[in-house]
């Protein structure tokens, strides 16, 4: 439970994907947040895996940031039941928000939302701009067919090996809480390298 993470950023889909799997994780993943006392930050729906994640904080007794842009409150199903919902003016002030707000990223399967949420993430940890942790969760296959996409930019040039570094893959859900858990940061508060 003693951690030094206050918040942790969810990404994933805002469906659910075709294997049940993915709905499984959400939910384990969802009630590990809870357990560990860290605050979710999420993207503010109650649909799909967003949804799944955030209720299963709700139910397990944690504490749910959402944040959602204002054209998005219908399509996303605006969740009404989080601790705290902040509704943005555009998908820019959204990601910033829920970047500001959290101490480590993790990244369940998704679809082109999801890819962008953590690229960002990914691009601005290359650019010095943030030494956050970054962790893909493998379901499925999903995490590891991302990955390969990184992979196979090193490959063909278009990326540094070390992009590699920037963030962990994990096999699941447990070992993701157990990674974050056991976390060390690399460099220390204050560097003015960093955000
Ligand atoms: N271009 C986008 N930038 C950031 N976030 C986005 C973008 N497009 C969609 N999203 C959000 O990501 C999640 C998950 O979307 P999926 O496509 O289902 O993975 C959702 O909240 C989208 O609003």
């Amino acid at each position: 439970m003693s951690s030094r993470f206050q918040a942790v950023a969810v990404f994933c889909g805002s469906r659910f994907g075709h294997d049940p799997a993915f709905r499984e994780a959400a939910a384990f993943l969802g009630q590990g947040i809870a357990r560990h006392g860290w605050r979710l930050i999420y993207g503010g729906g109650h649909v799909g895996l967003m949804g799944e994640v955030a209720d299963a904080v709700l139910r397990a007794g944690g504490q749910v940031s959402g944040v959602i842009p204002h054209f998005l409150s219908s399509r996303e199903v605006m969740h009404e039941r989080v601790s705290d919902l902040e509704i943005t003016d555009s998908m820019h002030a959204r990601k910033q928000s829920m970047y500001a707000q959290s101490d480590a990223f993790l990244v369940l399967p998704g679809g082109l939302g999801t890819f962008d949420e953590f690229f960002e993430v990914l691009t601005w940890r290359q650019l010095r701009l943030h030494d956050k942790p970054i962790l893909v969760i493998d379901v499925a296959g999903w995490g590891r067919e991302l990955v390969a996409v990184v992979d196979a930019a090193i490959e063909r040039g278009f990326a540094e090996p070390g992009a590699r570094e920037l963030f962990t893959l994990v096999g699941d859900v447990s070992e993701a809480l157990a990674a974050l858990e056991a976390h060390v940061p690399a460099v220390q508060e204050g560097d003015p390298a960093l955000l």
